[in-house]
């Protein structure tokens, strides 16, 4: 990476205001993430944690506010042009096939990364999920929660992402399956992998994310460091519960 690509966030979006038909969700979101951060969207549930997701991925353009990805303007791009700019998504609800083998998961979706480069070839994602060695000829709908949850996120890095996206990647899995999540996360920011995370578990993105955004109806409450959070408790008590 050059010292260039380096000072230039990877997503800069600012003022997103997004709307699903007349409902005014997105109040003037900014998010900056800078290579090599990883931020977390906190917000109860229906805050536009998701809705902030998808308008930076275009999938629901906001109505107002830019947004730009690694210093380009993305706000009249396609969300394949996106993700082919290095933008692993891991969608809630984790997007698996039914009818597709775990290995063709694996391959359909790999490509080098913009500059050419293939990090995550299959034989890594691989090592770093044997499960899904064991399981590479079933079909990927046959595997359980936490299984297919690992499908998805090695099929994002087989991509070779500069930034990973994680919409609730831990939701509904059990706590041995989720504590394997989280050591993959580390594991992948470990290798300088940006990522954005929307989770419940607070402890976790304390100590994983260096910057937390704090939704609530759409407006950005909290932008700040783990330890901006740590010396206010009252922040996370009023607007998530967490005593
Ligand atoms: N496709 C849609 N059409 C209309 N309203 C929507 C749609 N998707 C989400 N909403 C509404 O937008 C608001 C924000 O939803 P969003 O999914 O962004 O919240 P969230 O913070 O990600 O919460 P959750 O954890 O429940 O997904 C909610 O009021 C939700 O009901």
């Amino acid at each position: 990476m050059t010292v260039e690509q380096k000072s230039t966030p990877l997503i800069d979006a600012q003022g997103l205001h997004t709307y699903y038909g007349e409902s005014h969700i997105l109040h003037g979101v900014d998010l900056t993430l800078m290579p090599g951060e990883t931020l977390s969207l906190l917000g109860r549930n229906g805050m536009g944690k998701t809705t902030t997701l998808k308008s930076i991925l275009g999938f629901v353009p906001p109505r107002r506010g830019e947004v730009f990805i690694k210093g380009v303007s993305a706000t009249k791009r396609r969300p394949w042009q996106l993700i082919r700019q290095g933008i692993g998504y891991v969608p809630e609800g984790r997007g698996i096939f039914p009818g597709i083998s775990v290995r063709e998961h694996l391959i359909m979706a790999a490509r080098p990364n913009d500059r050419g480069e293939s990090p995550w070839t299959l034989e890594r994602v691989l090592d770093t999920f044997p499960r899904l060695g064991q399981r590479i000829n079933h079909d990927g709908s046959f595997l359980s929660g936490g299984e297919q949850q690992m499908l998805s996120i090695g099929r994002a890095l087989t991509t070779n992402p500069d930034l990973m996206i994680l919409d609730e990647a831990t939701e509904g899995l059990a706590p041995l399956i989720r504590d394997e999540i989280w050591k993959i996360i580390r594991a992948i920011k470990a290798t300088g992998i940006s990522t954005i995370i929307v989770d419940k578990n607070i402890d976790n993105l304390l100590s994983i994310a260096e910057k937390h955004l704090l939704l609530v109806k759409g407006e950005v409450v909290y932008s700040g460091d783990s330890q901006g959070l740590r010396d206010n408790p009252s922040i996370l008590e009023t607007h998530l519960g967490v005593a």
